[in-house]
């Protein structure tokens, strides 16, 4: 039988919350070599291999089939996917990590509260600014979709963020965002309001799988699952 992989979290929010619930789901994992090793078994279960990841390394591996299972943020999961729910099967939300992928739009647009709101603003937006309504992010995926499949929005451009997105619309680089949040600090700090319909995702970590035709019959895939979901 193949070695199974399971990617976990190596720093970041999400790591020791991930770290507890595999112990709780009696996941013994021990380090392979010394203790910074970015490998690890566990205790008990021959063939299964953890690989230390980042939270967004772990959505690729999961997108390339790399890795078996892995625990990260749904956000990143569909962000790095089309068609995430027949590549992956989400096996278990974690309680964790929770953070929601929204549209905010600055305080002053007064009239702008929904997203039919924000589809009438970007229909004029050229007529009335010489170019299109421009939104920042990192989430391309998951806004394409959300405006121009859910909501029938096509006069946009996405202008890429890597950081520090909620700043974009006051240093005039874009002239929305869609963004994560989670306390919305960040947001009311830089005077953006979330549209009352504008949640793209509420995201939270996940244990993940690959849909792979082998893990049909391996009794291992079926005793992780099991012991994980058993330890929430
Ligand atoms: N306030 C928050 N800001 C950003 N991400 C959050 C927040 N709360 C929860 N998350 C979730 O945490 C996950 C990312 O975790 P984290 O930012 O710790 O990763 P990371 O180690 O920085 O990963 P990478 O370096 O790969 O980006 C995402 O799935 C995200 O939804
Ligand atoms: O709603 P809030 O609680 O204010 O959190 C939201 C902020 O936290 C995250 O950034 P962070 O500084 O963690 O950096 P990162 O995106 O690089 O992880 C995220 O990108 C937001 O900027």
């Amino acid at each position: 039988m193949s070695t199974i992989t399971i990617a976990l979290p190596s720093k970041g929010r999400i790591k020791e919350e991930t770290a507890e619930v595999f112990e709780r789901a009696g996941l013994a994992i021990s380090a392979v070599g010394n203790d910074r090793s970015y490998r690890g078994r566990i205790e008990g279960m021959e063939g299964v291999e953890i690989a230390y990841l980042s939270a967004s390394e772990i959505a690729r591996e999961l997108a390339s089939g790399a890795v078996d299972f892995g625990v990260t943020g749904e956000d990143l999961v569909r962000e790095g996917m089309a068609g995430a729910d027949g590549r992956v099967e989400f096996c278990a939300r974690l309680g964790f990590g929770q953070a929601d992928v929204v549209v905010a739009v600055p305080e002053i647009w007064l009239d702008v509260e929904t997203m039919a709101d924000l589809g009438d603003v970007a229909a004029d937006f050229r007529a009335r600014h010489g170019r299109r309504l421009q939104i920042a992010t990192k989430y391309w995926r998951l806004t394409q979709q959300f405006f121009s499949s859910q909501h029938g929005i096509q006069l946009y451009r996405i202008v890429e963020s890597l950081g520090a997105t909620e700043g974009a619309p006051a240093a005039g680089q874009a002239d929305i965002i869609v963004d994560i949040t989670s306390t919305g600090s960040t947001l009311r700090a830089n005077h953006l309001k979330i549209l009352s319909d504008g949640v793209i995702l509420k995201s939270e970590a996940c244990l993940v799988r690959a849909r792979k035709r082998a893990h049909e019959q391996d009794p291992r895939v079926a005793r992780i699952v099991e012991a994980v979901r058993a330890a929430l």
